[in-house]
């Protein structure tokens, strides 16, 4: 009989690496946030690989950057702290983009914790041709001893054609310690339904608009509820999508409030494959002056 092995793994890279796509495809149903914008990932959303005789829990943390706020630096110090806990750390590399600067200052970050097995992944394999490939690889194999890791494994996948993610669960199962189950079996994530609502909320918000958004907008879960007891009521949400400034709120709402009427539509569908039922979705945009400088409004948004 095998023993039992449960433990947590990090993906870490750039913004943009596909990190929140892999998380997505190790655990089979959609729950971190991906988005073509970088930087969405606020939260460490964990999500859990089920297997026989293992456990793996997945924390995906944003990228850690310079702070130029206090919200930046709020981030900073839950990337570290999650850091410093795990059992294996998962560097991506797209293959289709040459690797640089951010690359390096990750793998400098990672190259000094003690106990986390280390892993490269070079990720979106389906965008570039074996020769390409062949190149990334080497290339990653360079970044790593220019870094002093010694990498277990580095694998090259696509989350979204599904090749080899299989193979990079088994690589890590080896590598968790022996220990009982962490979650209940079928936990895909330990994040509360309203931060992965508000989550999806944002990340339909932030689709398609301007780069220097994404910091400005938060959202909150103000209210939710059935609408009555029957087991597939109606399920009633009020959010609020916070902005700091009036010219963003001009953006996210749109001409006549179009494209908030867009937003609305692309979260509603997202929330009732999340929650399995039908939504009513309440969304209002208000302006939360500077709340990333503020202590008390970054407390209540949940940071
Ligand atoms: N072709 C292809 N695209 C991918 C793959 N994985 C991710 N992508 C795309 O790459 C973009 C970024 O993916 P994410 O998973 O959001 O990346 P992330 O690293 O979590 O990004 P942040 O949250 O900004 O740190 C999205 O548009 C994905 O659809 C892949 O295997 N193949």
């Amino acid at each position: 009989m095998t023993e039992y092995r449960a433990g947590f793994v990090c993906l870490v890279g750039r913004p943009n690496t596909g990190k929140s796509t892999l998380i997505n495809a190790l655990v089979g149903r959609k729950v971190a946030i991906t988005s073509s914008k970088p930087q969405t990932t606020r939260h460490a959303i964990r999500g859990i690989v089920h297997r026989a005789d293992a456990q793996i829990v997945l924390v995906d943390t944003p990228g850690l950057h310079k702070p130029r706020t206090l919200l930046g630096q709020r981030l900073n110090d839950i990337v570290r702290a999650t850091w410093s806990e795990v059992d294996a750390v998962v560097l991506c590399i797209p293959a289709n983009e040459p690797i640089g600067p951010g690359d390096r200052r990750i793998a400098a970050d990672i190259a000094g914790l003690k106990q986390a097995k280390k892993f490269a992944v070079v990720t979106k394999t389906d965008l570039v041709g074996p020769a390409k490939l062949a190149e990334q690889l080497m290339g990653v194999a360079k970044l790593g001893e220019h870094a002093g890791i010694s990498f277990e494994d580095i694998v090259p996948l696509s989350a979204v054609a599904d090749d080899q993610v299989e193979l990079l669960s088994e690589l890590l199962i080896k590598q968790l310690p022996e220990s009982p189950p962490l979650y209940p079996e079928g936990a895909v994530t330990d994040e509360p339904t309203e931060t992965m609502i508000a989550e999806l909320i944002r990340e339909a918000a932030l689709e398609g608009v301007r780069d220097e958004l994404p910091h400005s907008l938060a959202v909150t879960v103000e209210e939710m509820g059935p609408r009555s007891d029957s087991e597939n009521a109606l399920m009633d949400i009020h959010a609020v999508v916070y902005v700091e400034r009036q010219s963003q709120k001009a953006i996210v709402l749109g001409a006549g409030g179009a494209r908030m009427k867009e937003v609305g539509s692309t979260a509603r569908a997202a929330i009732e494959e999340l929650l399995g039922r039908r939504v009513y979705l309440d969304l209002h945009v208000k302006i939360a002056k500077e709340w990333q400088r503020d202590p008390r409004q970054l407390r209540k948004l949940g940071f």
